[in-house]
């Protein structure tokens, strides 16, 4: 799989044209490094980030819900753009963000490999989405985030490939700090859904946001990033 920008048309996209929407949402709770995860995949299509100082890291707790967009290929000249809706972690938020499990066929829950009370939650994110969906329409991937930081690790990487067995999901563990795993947890989770959706496991549908055909004049400009209080209306 390789990534496109989102900026200027490629000989692929033109080609194959950017068919598929697919929205996915992360969720976890407050702090466990959502935004920073997202930010590095973006920023890792245009090339700007680099394995960054942690001061880029660092970024104020999400408001409500943000969206980013990437263009993705996965695999002969088939292009979908990923549209990323990164929620905020904190209870305040809970209402707003509830709004938006619905219409998303990705998930990756991600809780923070140092904050044991962030894993534990995993089974009650994952819920909240089944109760609003009902089961088997979206594509979970568990993430155990800022796995650089090694030493004041209290989560194992075998206890949480057990949970997400229990949930029916892959695990991987990812550092935005360190872009260790970052474009792979993305392109992982991308690929899956690509894979249910040909063999018929998830079906486009009228009034389902998850996936949607777009056409060509569609794809983004740029990778985006707006800030939203509602649900997204496109
Ligand atoms: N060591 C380390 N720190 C990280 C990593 N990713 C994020 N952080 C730090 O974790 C803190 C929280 O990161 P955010 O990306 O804001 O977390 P969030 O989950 O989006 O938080 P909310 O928006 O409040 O839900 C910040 O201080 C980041 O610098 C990582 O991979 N490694």
């Amino acid at each position: 799989m390789t990534a496109g920008p989102g900026g200027g048309e490629t000989p692929a996209m033109e080609a194959g044209g950017c068919r598929y929407q697919f929205r996915i949402l992360l969720l976890g709770d407050a702090a466990v490094g959502k935004t920073s995860l997202l930010r590095r995949y973006v920023g890792g299509a245009l090339g700007t980030l680099a394995p960054a100082p942690e001061a880029e890291l660092q970024s104020e707790p999400t408001v409500g819900v943000e969206f980013y967009s990437r263009l993705l290929q996965l695999g002969a000249g088939r292009w979908v753009k990923l549209q990323l809706w990164d929620t905020a972690g904190q209870e305040r938020f809970r209402c707003i963000t509830r709004s938006f499990y619905r219409n998303v066929v990705g998930v990756l829950l991600v809780f923070d490999v140092t904050n044991r009370k962030s894993f534990e939650h995993i089974p009650h994110w994952h819920q909240e989405v089944v109760a609003t969906q009902g089961p088997d329409k979206a594509i979970f991937l568990l993430v155990g985030h800022k796995s650089d930081l090694q030493n004041t690790r209290c989560v194992s990487a075998q206890e949480a490939e057990e949970l997400a067995a229990s949930l029916g999901m892959a695990f991987m563990e990812t550092s935005a700090k360190n872009n260790c795993n970052v474009d792979l947890a993305f392109d992982t989770l991308a690929d899956t859904i690509q894979q249910a959706l040909q063999q018929g496991n998830i079906k486009l549908e009228e009034d389902w946001g998850g996936i949607r055909l777009i056409k060509k004049t569609q794809t983004p400009q740029h990778p985006s990033r707006q800030q939203q209080a509602g649900p997204c209306q496109c």
